[in-house]
């Protein structure tokens, strides 16, 4: 379950420049939701995934997920909780492009120390949930725009977190890779993930696996 409570992100506070990203920001989302979070461009949806997944700590208030509260994790504690809850795909997917496919994913099991067979097995089976294991021998510099978002979600996959967090995963696709995203959800029903999908596209209201949509301007909820 993840709780967000009062929660205020202000950059460059007490500043010419402060800004108030987000805006007394409460919700509640269960687990297994499939939850849409909607709002045009600067309406605060990025600030909002990055503080969930520890990346960047809110000005005020509290995120609680399964009982942790993770706005007060301490740097270290923050990247610990990340690893193991939290599988993270950009909106440009972060993947390195001079690497392969195999290699980029296996960077994030380093942290695990597993043997070759180890690394193979969960490897090859994330590559095979996210049909991208065909080009697992390919660097990620040759990949097509929808191809790059398989081994991103593979990424996302492979420490076996229970959320998943999408940052306008449909912005950098066309229209066919966009439909292959929408099924790709009901892969992540079927693995009992929890999922939060920031995204201006109107793509995702025709799916029924959404549970929710939580709709963002100006930094509020509305
Ligand atoms: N580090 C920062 N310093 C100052 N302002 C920032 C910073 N990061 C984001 N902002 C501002 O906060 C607001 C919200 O940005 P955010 O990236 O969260 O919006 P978004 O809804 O995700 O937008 P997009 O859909 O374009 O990614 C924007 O006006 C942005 O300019």
């Amino acid at each position: 379950m993840i709780e967000v409570k009062n929660l205020y992100k202000i950059y460059n506070q007490h500043k010419k420049n402060e800004f108030i990203a987000l805006n007394n920001i409460n919700f509640l989302i269960n687990k297994e939701e499939i939850v849409l979070l909607k709002g045009v461009s600067g309406s605060g949806k990025s600030t909002l995934l990055s503080i969930i997944s520890s990346l960047q700590k809110p000005t005020s208030g509290d995120i609680i997920v399964d009982k942790e509260h993770v706005a007060k994790l301490p740097d270290l504690h923050a990247s610990n909780f990340r690893n193991k809850k939290i599988g993270y795909v950009f909106q440009d997917f972060n993947l390195i492009n001079s690497l392969n496919v195999y290699q980029n994913i296996m960077i994030s099991l380093i942290p695990q120390n597993l043997n070759n067979k180890q690394l193979d097995e969960k490897i090859l089976n994330v590559l095979d949930i996210a049909n991208i294991k065909h080009k697992k021998d390919e660097l990620v510099s040759n990949l097509s725009g929808g191809e790059k978002q398989r081994v991103a979600i593979a990424r996302a996959l492979v420490c076996d977190a229970d959320i998943l967090l999408f940052d306008e995963p449909t912005a950098n696709l066309d229209k066919q890779n966009s439909l292959k995203f929408l099924k790709i959800l009901q892969i992540f029903k079927k693995l009992s993930k929890t999922v939060i999908i920031a995204t201006h596209d109107s793509i995702f209201e025709q799916s029924n696996l959404i549970t929710k949509i939580i709709y963002m301007e100006n930094g509020q909820i509305l």
